[in-house]
């Protein structure tokens, strides 16, 4: 697997606007699914075989992580990993690693399930908010874990191993969710878990720890159920495909006036976006293989609230406001689930976009069109969106700090080539 970060910053991409995306898009395997269930593997005896893998720097990123806690990795076509977590010979996760992804902190749950201790450095603020990890870590306490904080490590250990627990969550947060189930499978007796996240990628964890032996009813609701079981092995598992990688191709498609069937998208994963590309005014057909979206003209002015799971998702916000820019009219976004991601508002002015932001809202005056600019991605989706924006931005638009965007979107590029967008990744010395 190639190493993105490296040479990310170094690289950039050229968009020249104006082409309408026509054509098929396959969506890759969900991101925030399969991080979590690589993690998992941790808990099994034996191997595990997971298919429809994207090729993504976070994939690369947390198989390091669990490869340095004794997991036997392989890759034995692109993909598909091979997971082994017979022997976790470590139950410290390495500050490097863990610091470049926050998902690392997801290690917790599986290292104190199976070895009775973890020690991960306290995975930093970003871009995008704060986002503590408290719930997570009293969720662990509630299971019988003694937690201790120094020197930016957090130490638990659970010395009698874990216990089955009630658990109310103040926030549906997912990782805290994810991190719970994991913990819970092997814990001895019942948690039963409260205002639980609900998100398609906790259903996608428990379909996986289940078929590896865990017993866990009502993923997916408010509610989930878990009764610890003394052993998990390793099971065959294919992650669902990514409905924010699925919805980013729709925004293009409604923006560029063009027709693109993105297939693979799940479409009732995906009912909030669905809604509101039909409001902004763009055809959507659903199948059971896919979505297609045709962009028309006008576009209509929206008002989104990003919520947690079915409401609509934060990691659509920034490329929906980008649609919003060019929408006819005045747009409201407003952003309930992190405190600071309007990050790309400020890039998005740099071509020309009319916006204001007031609190947790965003306000939105459509212009006829966007100006290519030289912008910068401040956040993996933020980088995805300036990407729309240039796509029908007036002239060239450069993006930078593409490590973002290399987190979470598995091959962009060559995706949007192939529906004739004119988007190049150069090297910066080898373009100047
Ligand atoms: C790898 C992955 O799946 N990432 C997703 C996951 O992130 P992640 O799991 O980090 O998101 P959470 O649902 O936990 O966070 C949501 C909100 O809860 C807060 N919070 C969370 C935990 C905690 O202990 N205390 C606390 O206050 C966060 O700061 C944030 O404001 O869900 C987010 C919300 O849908 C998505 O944007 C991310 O793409
Ligand atoms: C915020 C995101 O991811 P992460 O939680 O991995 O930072 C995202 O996928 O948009």
């Amino acid at each position: 697997m190639k190493i993105y970060w490296e040479a990310s910053e170094l690289e950039k991409l050229i968009v020249h606007g104006g082409n309408p995306l026509n054509g098929t898009v396959r969506v890759s395997g969900a991101k925030n699914a399969v991080l979590p269930i690589i993690v998992a593997s941790m808990l099994g005896v034996g191997k595990s075989t997971l298919t429809e893998i994207p090729e993504l720097a976070d994939v690369h990123t947390v198989s390091e992580v669990i490869k340095s806690l004794g997991v036997a990795v392989e890759s034995p076509e692109k993909g598909t990993l091979v997971l082994d977590g017979t022997n976790i010979t470590s139950t410290v996760a390495p500050y490097d690693l863990v610091r470049r992804m926050r998902a690392s902190f997801l290690v917790m749950g599986p290292l104190l399930a199976r070895k009775r201790h973890a020690k991960i450095s306290l995975p930093g603020g970003c871009s995008i908010g704060a986002r503590p990890i408290d719930l997570h870590l009293k969720a662990f306490e509630a299971m019988g874990a003694v937690i201790d904080l120094a020197d930016g490590d957090i130490e638990a250990s659970v010395p009698d191993g874990l216990k089955g627990a009630r658990i109310y969550l103040d926030f549906p947060s997912v990782g805290a969710t994810e991190n719970i189930l994991m913990a819970a499978s092997l814990a001895e007796g019942k948690t039963v878990l409260e205002n639980a996240a609900e998100e398609p990628e906790i259903v996608d964890l428990a379909t996986y720890l289940n078929s590896m032996g865990a017993n866990i009813r009502g993923a997916g609701t408010n509610t989930i159920r878990i009764e610890g079981v003394k052993e998990l092995r390793g099971a065959a598992h294919a992650v669902i495909p990514d409905r924010i990688e699925a919805g980013t191709f729709m925004v293009g498609a409604a923006m560029t006036q063009g027709n693109v069937y993105v297939e693979n998208a799940l479409s009732e994963h995906l009912k909030p976006l669905i809604a509101k590309l039909k409001e902004v005014g763009a055809r959507v057909e659903e199948d059971i293989d896919g979505i297609r979206v045709i962009g028309t003209r006008p576009l209509k002015a929206v008002e989104i609230k990003t919520l947690p799971y079915p409401g609509f998702p934060t990691d659509m916000q920034a490329q929906f406001m980008a649609l919003a820019t060019i929408c006819e009219g005045n747009s409201i976004v407003t952003e309930t689930v992190f405190e600071n991601r309007f990050m790309h508002v400020e890039e998005f002015k740099r071509m020309g976009a009319k916006i204001r932001i007031e609190g947790r809202s965003a306000f939105i005056e459509g212009v006829q069109h966007l100006a290519g600019g030289r912008v910068n991605a401040t956040d993996l989706r933020a980088g995805a969106a300036l990407v729309l924006a240039g796509l029908v931005a007036e002239g060239r638009t450069e993006i930078g700090s593409l490590h973002h965007i290399d987190r979470g979107y598995d091959d962009l590029v060559a995706k949007l080539q192939r529906l004739g967008a004119d988007i190049v990744r150069v090297r910066v010395e080898d373009e100047e």
